[in-house]
């Protein structure tokens, strides 16, 4: 075995490793797993350039390998920063490889001090991406996967650096017969294929948790769905029962946009989508964090108060009518309001009944002539 023949099968694994990712998952534009099929590519490349180099120009072909190299590096560094969700410093990952090229290509006759430089950049780039996974927030296992591997591939990398530049005479070349370079090849290998392993993982996570917010939100608003509103609601009130806090202080209440049809007729449908929009912006901005709030279908909204005494239900209940009025005729040159009926859940009252009686209120509402709330004994 000699360093060319495993630089060949690194070529070969990153080559159609790029190649299944991109049959299995397909190329989806600006994600983390795009980013890592470029790395990827990047070694096959970079690694191709390098062989090529020992037939022939060697300081051209030498030069662009490890500009390949470091490119396919700061692609790693791309993809931890897309799947972490974190902006990616575009122009620090394009200097790099450039600035590489530069220094290599000025300083290839001296063999040492190029593989040196060149190792120690490289070595920097994927213990950067490396430990942006580790310390980076969100589920663990993918992440420590992907990081740890790196890391290692990294300090291996960081370590012929050193070597080369400090003790020439124990680490002759990069392509030499040496154990630092059969090791460091073989760990990159197994890091190419862990990585690609914990990458896909994120894939699934990222795909599994886009299928959660598409099951459990309304998609115009961004509220809960009125399936994911009754399930939290129904568990909060059974929650509350089972501590004998039951109906405690929760408010329920049902709130109807007034005179949609008229908005949709007299402004357009798209018109109409932005009043919801704003809507749900402004329960969502009044409401605490603690409070449930969902879109309970068409112009219906459903809020559950929890612990909300009379006084804060009198002074959020003003607070919304006033911020809805406000926001429509700023942002749409005309005003919107709601009636609304709230009741506060009774002792042992199931979530079907307390909707019930908030839905007779909001009937009254409408009845009596729209944009105000009425409430059953308690609430106020
Ligand atoms: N733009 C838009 N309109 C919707 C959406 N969902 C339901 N609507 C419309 O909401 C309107 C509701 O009309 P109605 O039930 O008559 O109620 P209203 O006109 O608000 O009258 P009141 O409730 O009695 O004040 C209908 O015209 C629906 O087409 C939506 O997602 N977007």
């Amino acid at each position: 075995m000699d360093v060319v023949t495993l630089l060949a099968a690194v070529l070969v694994n990153a080559l159609l490793m790029s190649l299944a990712l991109v049959v299995s998952v397909g190329l989806r534009a600006r994600s983390g797993l795009q980013a890592w099929q470029f790395m990827l590519l990047g070694q096959a490349v970079g690694f191709g350039l390098l062989i090529a180099a020992t037939l022939a120009s060697p300081r051209l072909l030498a030069t662009l390998g490890v500009m390949a190299l470091s490119a396919s590096a700061s692609a790693m560094v791309l993809t931890s920063c897309r799947f972490l969700g974190r902006a990616a410093p575009r122009r620090a990952l394009v200097a790099v490889p450039l600035g590489l090229g530069v220094v290599h290509a000025a300083v290839f006759a001296d063999e040492h001090l190029a593989t040196g430089f060149t190792n120690l950049a490289i070595g920097a780039q994927i213990l950067w991406g490396s430990l942006l996974l580790l310390r980076g927030a969100g589920r663990v296992r993918w992440r420590w996967l992907c990081g740890v591997a790196g890391a290692a591939n990294g300090l291996l990398v960081l370590a012929r650096a050193v070597l080369v530049l400090g003790w020439p005479e124990i680490y002759p070349r990069f392509i030499a017969p040496h154990p630092l370079n059969f090791a460091s090849l073989m760990l990159l290998n197994a890091s190419l294929v862990l990585g690609t392993m914990g990458f896909l993982l994120a894939h699934r996570d990222e795909a599994e948790q886009a299928l959660v917010r598409l099951a459990s939100l309304d998609p115009l608003t961004g509220l809960l769905n009125r399936r994911e509103w009754m399930q939290r609601a129904g568990r909060a009130l059974g929650a509350a029962r089972a501590t004998d806090a039951a109906g405690d202080a929760a408010v329920l209440m049902m709130l109807d946009l007034d005179h949609f049809k008229r908005v949709n007729d007299e402004h357009g449908h798209p018109a109409g989508d932005e009043v919801l929009k704003l809507a749900g912006e402004v329960l969502r901005g009044e409401l605490r964090a603690s409070d449930l709030v969902g879109r309970y279908g068409g112009e219906e909204f459903c809020l559950l108060l929890r612990h909300c005494e009379p006084e804060a239900f009198g002074r959020l209940d003003g607070r919304l009518h006033q911020a809805l009025r406000r926001r429509c005729e700023a942002s749409l040159g005309f005003p919107a309001d709601f009636s609304a009926g709230a009741v506060r859940v009774q002792p042992g009252e199931s979530l079907a009944a307390a909707i019930a009686r908030a839905d007779d209120q909001l009937y009254r509402a409408k009845r009596a002539g729209r944009g105000r709330t009425l409430h059953a004994d308690g609430v106020l």
